[in-house]
């Protein structure tokens, strides 16, 4: 019979298939158990679903603190009873609580490019978890190169890590950082994650591994989550994060993506409250830092994406549900609605983002 408190009894959600989820056992709830028990407590359990969670919808996501119960330490089993309010959620990957994200790119092979650079950057600034900037293959580039960009960076408003996997260089920095967070891998194809990953989480953790098969090549064409233990505490996720580097956002979301631009914006405002930087009198943010002509090549994206929206909202206000004889639904066009088309205004920044857009999706496609 056993003692154990059951609201003692937490974990962190590790991994998800079909209806059963592996959940590591917080260290406390370890210890706690270990106190009431004369079995070995498994470090991780594996869970099913209680039916009242089903029934109110409650999902649970890879990164859930969860609370489980009526543990089978033998069984090395349990059921989730709660889950515990996210402090984050991530779509894609769907992972719930990260703290970070870990960017990767390399300094050559590929060349780092600043507009893909920056590309990945807004999108993870859209994600609203801190960034961690791991600049990987300092082994191809001088010294004096590595301090140029350090350099430039600052002035963008990171603090990268030059590291090179080969060399074994800049890692403890990079272990440092991931130390207690839980953190999501992010980046071009070919920088190096893999490498990186598998330095990080030596071969005798990938134990968990054994859910989804080893981690390395395939585990893109899996598509399948999971939270891996970092030797000195914390969690990364395996999948790497946003593949696709479209920014999805609006002009207003988009400004505060651009460390600069926000610190301008703390530091003084432009006279009209709406205003886009671009050739507003007055402004305060337009000027001669580095990124303000990707930020204007961006805000045309996302001045498209907003345009989007707004007809996506239009059709809705525009077509009305009809409910067929048999109950079946169709929308058709409301009718004496205006119809108005926006002329299309292809500038030849766009045309420039459009090639780079195809440079990277060329890039971003795995090999599955
Ligand atoms: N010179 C150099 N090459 C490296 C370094 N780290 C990784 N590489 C090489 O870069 C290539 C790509 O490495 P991966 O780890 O597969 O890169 P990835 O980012 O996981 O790539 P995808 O799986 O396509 O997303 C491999 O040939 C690695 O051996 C490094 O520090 N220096
Ligand atoms: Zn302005």
């Amino acid at each position: 019979m056993l003692n154990v408190d059951p609201s003692s009894l937490t974990g962190t959600v590790l991994a998800v298939q079909a209806n059963y989820y592996w959940v590591k056992l917080h260290d406390s709830a370890v210890e706690v158990a270990s106190q009431d028990s004369q079995s070995i407590i498994p470090a991780t359990l594996l869970c099913t679903r209680r039916t009242r969670l089903k029934k109110v919808g409650q999902q649970v996501m890879v990164g859930d603190r969860v609370r489980v119960e009526e543990p089978d330490w033998a069984g090395e089993r349990g059921a989730i009873a709660q889950v515990f309010p996210r402090q984050t959620e991530l779509d894609r990957p769907p992972i719930a609580n990260a703290d970070q994200l870990l960017l990767v790119f390399a300094l050559e092979e590929p060349t780092l490019d600043p507009i893909q650079l920056s590309r990945f950057l807004v999108k993870a600034e859209s994600t609203g978890l801190s960034i961690c900037l791991c600049l990987n293959k300092a082994d191809l580039v001088t010294k004096e190169t590595q301090s140029e960009w350090g350099d430039r960076l600052q002035e963008w408003g990171y603090d990268p890590e030059f590291i090179s996997v080969y060399e074994q260089v800049g890692l403890e920095a990079v272990q440092a950082r991931l130390q207690n967070q839980i953190t999501v891998v992010s980046g071009p194809s070919g920088v190096g994650k893999s490498s990186l990953i598998n330095h990080l989480i030596p071969a005798a953790e990938m134990r968990v591994g054994a859910v989804s098969g080893k981690l390395g090549r395939g585990r893109h064409t899996t598509r399948h989550v999971e939270l891996f233990e970092l030797p000195q505490g914390g969690l990364l996720a395996d999948t790497p994060g946003f593949n696709q580097p479209d920014l999805d956002c609006t002009p207003e979301e988009l400004m505060s993506y651009f460390p600069e631009v926000r610190q301008r914006l703390a530091e003084d405002s432009c006279q009209f409250s709406d205003c886009l930087h671009r050739d507003e009198p007055n402004c305060a943010v337009r000027g001669d830092w580095e990124r303000y002509d990707y930020y204007l090549m961006f805000l045309e994206e996302a001045i498209h994406y907003q345009e989007s929206l707004e007809q996506m909202r239009d059709a809705e206000s525009t077509t009305k549900v009809k409910v067929g004889e048999a109950g079946q639904r169709h929308t058709e066009p409301k009718l004496e609605t205006k119809k108005y088309r926006r002329p299309s205004r292809r500038s030849q920044k766009q045309e420039l983002q459009d090639w780079y857009q195809q440079d990277i999706d060329e890039l971003m496609t795995d090999e599955d």
